[in-house]
């Protein structure tokens, strides 16, 4: 029989991604501080959150057994360094959508897969190139919401796609959780979602 699987994520994306993959898991509910320690590279920062979060989860669980927690996480990186999160409000929002019009940034995914019996990992990095936005398209895109909570303020899966002029990398790794690389980590585990 396979381990029980557990998705420590209140994102909606990443609910309906593993769900793609025919995966049965049950949702945890887990709050990890998101702040970049000095000197941290963004893969690593996105390492660790991710891995926080997977092991938050396994620690709310009352008997872990041999269940397995995922967790992940997603941010946006700009000329190798500069990371943005989810934006904090409207101006947030639009002053990070003018740092990415007209140029390509990075997507950094990590996955974590934890349990009692050991840690594995995977980070997807995908490359997207922005079509210039002019001050109305940024206005006009804010106004709809899809921003706000979304790493860099943009959303592939919704009306952001009519910003993406080009994708290098894996589209459900920009949406949240790379399923590709989840599903190697899944079977790893000993999970075969596929059935
Ligand atoms: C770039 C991009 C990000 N996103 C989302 C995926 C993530 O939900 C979010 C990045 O924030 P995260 O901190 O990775 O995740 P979260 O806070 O939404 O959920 P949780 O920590 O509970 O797992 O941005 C999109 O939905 N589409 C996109 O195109």
């Amino acid at each position: 029989m396979s381990p029980r699987l557990y998705l420590a994520s209140q994102s909606p994306r990443r609910h309906q991604l593993l769900e793609q993959l025919g995966a049965d898991f049950v949702v945890l509910d887990v709050d990890v501080p998101e702040q970049r320690a000095p000197g941290e590279s963004p893969h690593d920062y996105v390492s660790r959150v991710a891995r926080d979060k997977a092991r938050a989860g396994l620690a709310a669980l009352a008997h872990a057994g041999d269940a397995l927690v995922l967790g992940a996480d997603t941010e946006v990186v700009l000329d190798d360094d500069e990371v943005f999160g989810k934006p904090r409000d409207a101006a947030d929002a639009a002053a990070m959508l003018r740092r990415l019009s007209g140029r390509t940034h990075a997507v950094v995914s990590a996955v974590w897969l934890v349990g009692s019996g050991g840690e594995r990992c995977e980070v997807c990095v995908s490359q997207v190139r922005f079509a210039t936005l002019d001050e109305p398209a940024i206005a006009a895109y804010v106004a709809t919401g899809e921003p706000f909570g979304k790493a860099g303020a943009y959303a592939i899966q919704g009306r952001g796609a009519a910003m993406v002029e080009h994708l290098d990398g894996s589209y459900s790794g920009v949406m949240g959780l790379p399923l590709f690389e989840t599903a190697r980590l899944l079977r790893r585990g000993g999970i075969s979602p596929a059935g």
